[in-house]
C-alpha cells in the first residue's frame, strides 16, 4: 500500500478535467497561491515562450546501407539546426535557433535531464505542463515520448528509455525524497480518426477488436475548457504500476507498417499523469497542491505517397494530416495573432487548447530525419517548429484547495450523482442540476456563437468563391499566354527546319549566314523553352495551390459538417420547441442559399461555356494558322525541292558535257601519242635504212678498194715482168724491138686503163643506184612526214573547236544556275512575306477573339457579382429574422420552460424530439474529389449537348443525385 494512501487518504479531483486555476466553482474555497509566487504573477502578465526541442535521430541502418546522404547538421552548443539544400544546383544552407538542440548522437537521458526534467519539477510545482512530440513519420517521436524499455535493472533505467518511463521516475523519486503526502491518477487517450478512445478501458470481449473500440465524446465544459466524459482514470501508487498501464495502452494504440516505419503510430495519444499533494499552512491548514502533466506523442505528419499510405490507411493518414494541420493553423493564428483561433476544428486541438496560448507550460520535441529524401518534410518541420517557438502562454499555477473545502466538493458531487441515478430510476422526466442548466445555457450560448460563426464561414466561402474566380480567369491569361508562345515556338522551330533544308543548295557564304541565324533562333527557341518550361512550372504550383485551396475547402466543409454533428447532439439536449422552429428557418436558409449558389453555379457553368467557346475558336483559329503555315511551308519546300532538282539537272547536264570534253581530248591525245610512235617508227626505219646503205656503201668502196689494189698489184707484177724481158729482149733486140716494145707498152696501159675505167664505172653506177635508193627513201619519209603534219594540224584544229565548245557549254550551264539562284532567293522572299502577312492576319484575329472572350466574361463577373450581392443580402436578412427568432425562442425557453426543478410531480413526460438525422448531415458531405470531378465532366458534356435542357434538368440532377452535388452547394 502507497505511503500516501496511508497517510492522507484523500480523494482527488478528476484528473479528466484540467485544474484551472480560475475555476470559478472552487475560487471560493481556494486559497491564494501558498508561495506568492512572484513568478508565476509575472509569467501570467508577459507571457511565457512555448518552448521548442529539435531532435533529429540518426540515419537507421537501412539509409546507412543505402549510403543515403545526410543533409542536417546539429550543433548543439549554439543551438542550430542547418538543411542544405540544392536549388539550381547551388547549395543553400537554412538555419534554425531553437530553445535546445539535440543530435543525432544524442543520449534518452541528456535529452530528458537538460529539457524535461526541469519541467517536471514544475509540475510538482503545481503547473499544468504539455510535453508533445512533433514531426514526420518515423522520425522518433514514439522513440522520444515512450523509448525502447521502461523497467529498471538494479535502479538503472535502460539507455533508451524516453521521456515518459524518465518523467514517472522522477515524479516518484522527488515526492519520496521529500515524503510527501500525495495521491496520483493517470489517463491514457488515444486520438484516431477524430475520436477519441481510452486506452485504459478494461478490456470487454465486445471491445476487444479494434474497430469497436468504443468512442467518448469530448464535451464543453461551458467555461472555454473540455473534458472527456467516461475517461477511465486509474489511482497509481508506484512507478511500476505506471509502467505496466503505460504498457497495456502503448499496445492498444493503432500502429501499422509503413514504408517510412515499420511501427507507425497511427494516431494522437495523450498520457495525462495528475498530482496531488498534501501541505500543511503554518496555521495547521491542510491544503492540497495540484499539477497535471500532458505527455503527448503525435502521430507522424506524413507525405501520404511517400509513406505508401493506402485505401483506410490513406484515411487514417489524411486525418492525421487534418488534425495536423489544424495544429498549424491554430499556431499560426496564435504567432500571428489574427483573430479568431480555430482550436475549435479538429478534437486535437480542442484538447491541447490550454497547452496551445493556455495557462500550461508547454514544450514541443520537434523530431527529424537527417536524411536528404525527407529534407521537404524536414523543411516543413522546422518551419513549423520554428513557428511554434513564438506562442506565448501565460502560465498560472494552480491554486491549492484547501482539503476541508475539496471534501465538501466532493460530497456535492455526490449528491448530484445520487440526484441523477435517481431520476434514472424513477424514469419520470429529467433531473437537471443547477449546474447542469448552466451548462446548458451555456452550451446554448456557445450553439449561438456557432450559428454566427457559421455565417461568417458562409461569408468567407464566397470570399474565397471570389477568389477561385479570380484565379480561374488568371489561369485563363495564363493559358492564352502559352498557347501564344507555343506557336511562336512551333513556327521559329518549323521557319528554322526550312532555313536549314534550303542553307543546303545555296554557297558556304549563305550556308554560313544561315548557321548564325539558325543558331540566333535556336538560341531563342531555348529561351522560349526555357521560359514555357518555367511558365509550365508556374502552371504547375497554381494548381498545387488550387488543389491546397480545393482540400482546405473540403476540409472546412468537413469542418461544417462536424459543426452540424456537434449541433445536433446538443440540439439533443436542448429544448425542442426552438429546435422545431430553428429547422424551419435552417431549411429556409438552405433552400435560400441553394438556389442563390444555384444561380452562381448557373453563371459559373455559363462562363465555363463561355469560355470554353472561346477557347474552341481560339483553337480552331490555331489550328487554321497553323495549318496554312504548314501549306505555306510545304508550298516553299516544294517550290525549293524543285529548284533543286532543276540545278541538279543543269549540273548533271554539265558534267556529262564534261565527260564528253574530257574524252574528246583523251581520244586527241591518244591520236597525238598514235601519230608521234609512227613518227618515231618511220624514223627509226630510217635511220636502219640509212645504216644499212651506208654499211653497203663501205663494202662496195673496199672491194673496189682491194679489186683496185689486186689490179694495181697485178698491174705492177706485169709490168716488172715486162720489164725484165723487155730489158733482155732490149740488149738483144736493142734497135728491131724498140717500136714493138712501144707499141706493146701502150696497149698494155690502155687495156688496164679501160679495165680500170670500167670498174670505176661499175662502182660509180653502184654507187648511183644506192644514192638514188637513199634519195627515193628520204623522199617518201618526208611524204609521210608531211601527211603527219597535216593529220597533226587537223586534229589540233578539232581539240581547239572541242575545248571552246566545252567552254562555251559550262558558261551556259553557269549563266542557268544563277539565275536558278536569283529564281530562289525571289522565291524565299516571296515565303518570307506571305509568312509575315499570315501571322499578322492570325494574331489580329486571335486578338480579336481573345478580347470578344474577355468582354463576355467580363459580363457573366458583373452578372455574378450582381448575383452574389442579391443573395447575400438576401442571406442577411433572413439571417436576421433567423437570429431575431432565436433569440426569441431562446428567452422564451429560458423565461418559460427552463426552471429550476422544484419538485412538483407534474414535471412533463419525456417526448420525441423532431432532429436532423444523422444520415441526412451525412448527405451533406461532399463526395469524394474523383466523383466530383468525375460528375462535373458529365455535366460539362450534357451542358455541351444541350445547353438549355442543362439549366432546366440542373435541379432535378441535383435531386436525383446528391453525390453528384458539384462543390460549395451548401445546403444547410
Ligand atoms: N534518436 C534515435 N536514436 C536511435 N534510433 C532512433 C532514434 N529516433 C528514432 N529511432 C528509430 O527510428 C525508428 C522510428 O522511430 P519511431 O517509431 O519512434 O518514429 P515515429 O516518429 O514515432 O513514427 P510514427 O509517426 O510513424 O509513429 C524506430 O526504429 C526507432 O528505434
Amino acid at each position: 500500500m502507497d505511503s500516501s494512501q496511508k497517510k492522507g487518504g484523500f480523494v482527488p479531483v478528476s484528473p479528466s478535467q484540467t485544474p484551472r486555476s480560475t475555476d470559478k466553482h472552487g475560487r471560493d474555497f481556494r486559497s491564494l497561491d501558498g508561495n506568492g509566487n512572484s513568478s508565476s504573477k509575472l509569467d501570467r502578465d508577459k507571457g511565457v515562450n512555448v518552448q521548442v526541442i529539435l531532435r533529429c535521430r540518426p540515419l537507421s541502418d537501412d539509409e546507412a546501407r543505402l549510403n543515403t546522404p545526410a543533409v542536417i547538421t546539429c550543433n548543439e552548443h549554439r543551438r542550430e539546426v542547418s538543411a542544405a539544400q540544392n536549388i539550381a544546383n547551388k547549395q543553400i544552407d537554412r538555419t534554425f535557433t531553437f530553445d535546445k538542440v539535440f543530435g543525432p548522437t544524442s543520449k534518452q537521458k541528456d535529452l530528458f535531464d537538460q529539457s524535461i526534467a526541469p519541467i517536471v519539477n514544475e509540475v510538482l510545482e503545481g503547473y499544468n505542463c504539455t510535453i508533445f512530440a512533433y514531426g514526420q513519420t518515423g522520425t522518433g517521436k514514439t522513440y522520444t515520448m515512450e523509448g525502447g524499455g521502461r523497467k529498471a535493472k538494479n535502479g538503472e533505467f535502460p539507455s533508451d528509455a524516453g521521456v515518459i518511463p524518465r518523467a514517472v521516475r522522477h515524479i516518484f523519486d522527488i515526492l519520496e525524497s521529500q515524503c510527501a503526502e500525495y495521491s496520483m491518477k493517470v489517463t491514457f487517450l488515444e486520438l484516431y480518426n477524430e475520436e477519441i478512445t481510452d486506452l485504459l478501458a478494461p478490456d470487454e470481449s465486445k471491445f476487444s477488436d479494434d474497430k469497436s473500440k468504443k468512442p467518448i465524446a469530448l464535451m464543453e465544459d461551458g467555461k472555454g475548457g473540455v473534458f472527456v466524459r467516461g475517461l477511465e482514470e486509474e489511482v497509481v501508487y508506484t512507478a511500476g504500476e505506471i509502467y505496466k498501464i503505460l504498457d497495456k495502452g502503448s499496445a492498444k494504440r493503432r500502429t501499422a507498417e509503413t514504408l517510412l516505419n515499420k511501427q507507425s503510430s497511427r494516431s494522437h495519444s495523450i498520457f495525462s499523469i495528475t498530482i496531488h499533494i498534501k501541505e500543511c499552512t503554518p496555521e495547521g491548514e491542510e491544503m492540497i497542491k495540484c499539477g497535471k502533466l500532458n505527455l503527448v506523442d503525435l502521430a507522424g505528419s506524413e507525405n501520404i505517397s511517400r509513406s505508401g499510405a493506402r485505401d483506410g490507411r490513406a484515411r487514417e493518414a489524411g486525418e492525421i494530416n487534418k488534425s495536423l494541420l489544424t495544429l498549424g493553423r491554430v499556431i499560426n493564428t496564435l504567432v500571428e495573432h489574427s483573430g479568431h483561433i480555430p482550436y475549435r476544428d479538429s478534437k486535437l486541438t480542442r484538447l491541447l487548447r490550454d497547452s496551445l496560448g493556455g495557462k500550461t507550460k508547454t514544450c514541443i520535441i520537434a523530431t527529424i530525419s537527417p536524411s536528404i529524401l525527407c529534407l521537404e518534410e524536414t523543411l516543413s518541420t522546422l518551419d513549423y517548429a520554428h513557428r511554434a517557438k513564438n506562442i506565448k502562454n501565460k502560465p498560472e499555477v494552480n491554486q491549492k484547495m484547501m482539503k476541508s473545502a475539496m471534501i465538501k466538493d466532493l460530497y456535492s458531487e455526490i449528491d448530484r450523482l445520487k440526484q441523477e441515478v435517481f431520476a434514472a430510476r424513477e424514469k419520470n422526466g429529467v433531473y437537471i442540476p443547477r449546474d447542469r442548466y448552466l451548462i446548458e445555457e451555456a452550451e446554448k450560448k456557445a450553439m449561438t456563437e456557432k450559428i454566427e460563426k457559421l455565417e461568417l464561414d458562409l461569408d468567407t466561402k464566397d470570399k474565397q468563391l471570389v477568389g477561385l474566380q479570380d484565379l480561374y480567369n488568371s489561369q485563363k491569361q495564363l493559358n492564352a499566354d502559352l498557347s501564344d508562345k507555343l506557336e511562336k515556338t512551333l513556327a521559329s522551330f518549323s521557319l528554322s527546319h526550312t532555313l536549314t533544308g534550303i542553307s543546303q543548295i545555296f554557297s558556304w557564304k549563305e550556308i554560313d549566314g544561315s548557321m548564325n541565324l539558325l543558331q540566333k533562333k535556336l538560341v531563342e527557341t531555348e529561351h522560349a523553352f526555357l521560359d514555357l518550361e518555367e511558365r509550365y512550372r508556374q502552371a504547375k504550383s497554381t494548381v498545387k495551390e488550387k488543389e491546397f485551396f480545393i482540400s482546405s475547402l473540403l476540409k472546412s466543409e468537413k469542418a461544417l459538417i462536424e459543426h452540424a454533428y456537434e449541433l445536433r447532439s446538443e440540439l439533443e439536449n436542448a429544448a425542442a420547441d426552438a429546435t422545431e422552429e430553428l429547422k424551419v428557418h435552417v431549411e429556409r436558409l438552405k433552400a435560400m442559399y441553394g438556389s442563390g449558389i444555384r444561380a452562381l453555379d448557373d453563371l459559373a457553368g455559363e462562363l465555363d461555356k463561355n469560355s470554353e467557346y472561346t477557347f474552341g475558336r481560339l483553337n480552331s483559329q490555331v489550328l487554321n494558322h497553323s495549318s496554312a503555315l504548314e501549306d505555306c511551308f510545304k508550298g516553299m519546300a516544294l517550290e525549293a525541292d524543285q529548284l533543286l532538282n532543276e540545278l541538279q539537272e543543269s549540273l548533271s547536264k554539265q558534267e556529262d558535257k564534261l565527260a564528253a570534253f574530257a574524252q574528246q581530248q583523251r581520244e586527241g591525245h591518244l591520236r597525238v601519242v598514235e601519230s608521234t610512235r609512227s613518227i618515231s617508227k618511220i624514223t627509226s626505219n630510217f635511220f636502219q635504212t640509212l645504216d644499212i646503205h651506208a654499211s653497203k656503201l663501205t663494202k662496195i668502196l673496199e672491194e673496189s678498194q682491194n679489186i683496185q689494189d689486186q689490179q694495181l698489184y697485178d698491174l705492177e707484177k706485169k709490168f716488172e715482168e715486162c720489164a725484165a724481158n723487155e730489158e733482155k729482149q732490149i740488149l738483144e733486140k736493142v734497135a728491131a724491138m724498140l717500136a714493138g716494145s712501144s707499141a706493146r707498152k701502150k696497149n698494155l696501159v690502155q687495156t688496164a686503163v679501160d679495165s680500170l675505167r670500167a670498174t670505176a664505172a661499175d662502182r660509180t653506177s653502184n654507187l648511183q643506184k644506192e644514192m638514188s635508193t637513199v634519195h627515193d627513201f628520204t623522199c617518201s619519209v618526208k611524204d609521210q612526214w608531211k601527211i603527219y603534219m597535216e593529220e597533226t594540224e587537223n586534229h589540233f584544229v578539232e581539240d581547239t573547236a572541242a575545248v571552246e565548245s566545252g567552254k562555251h557549254g559550262l558558261e551556259e550551264g553557269v549563266r542557268n544556275c544563277k539565275a536558278k539562284v536569283r529564281t530562289g532567293t525571289q522565291q524565299w522572299r516571296d515565303a518570307q512575306n506571305s509568312l509575315l502577312t499570315l501571322g499578322k492576319g492570325n494574331v489580329a484575329s486571335v486578338d480579336s477573339i481573345i478580347r470578344g472572350g474577355l468582354d463576355a466574361n467580363q459580363l457573366l463577373r458583373s452578372k455574378l457579382s450582381s448575383a452574389v450581392s442579391s443573395t447575400l443580402e438576401d442571406v442577411v436578412t433572413s439571417n436576421k429574422n433567423l437570429l431575431s427568432s432565436i433569440d426569441y425562442n431562446t428567452g422564451k425557453c429560458l423565461e418559460e420552460e427552463y426552471v429550476v426543478d422544484v419538485p412538483s410531480c407534474s414535471t412533463p413526460k419525456r417526448r420525441p424530439i423532431n432532429l436532423p438525422s444523422v444520415a441526412s448531415i451525412e448527405e451533406l458531405r461532399t463526395p469524394a474529389f474523383e466523383e466530383l470531378l468525375k460528375s462535373f465532366g458529365d455535366m460539362v458534356k450534357q451542358a455541351n449537348g444541350d445547353v438549355k435542357h442543362f439549366s432546366g434538368s440542373y435541379e432535378t440532377q441535383l435531386q436525383s443525385s446528391r453525390d453528384s452535388r458539384v462543390p460549395l452547394t451548401a445546403i444547410n
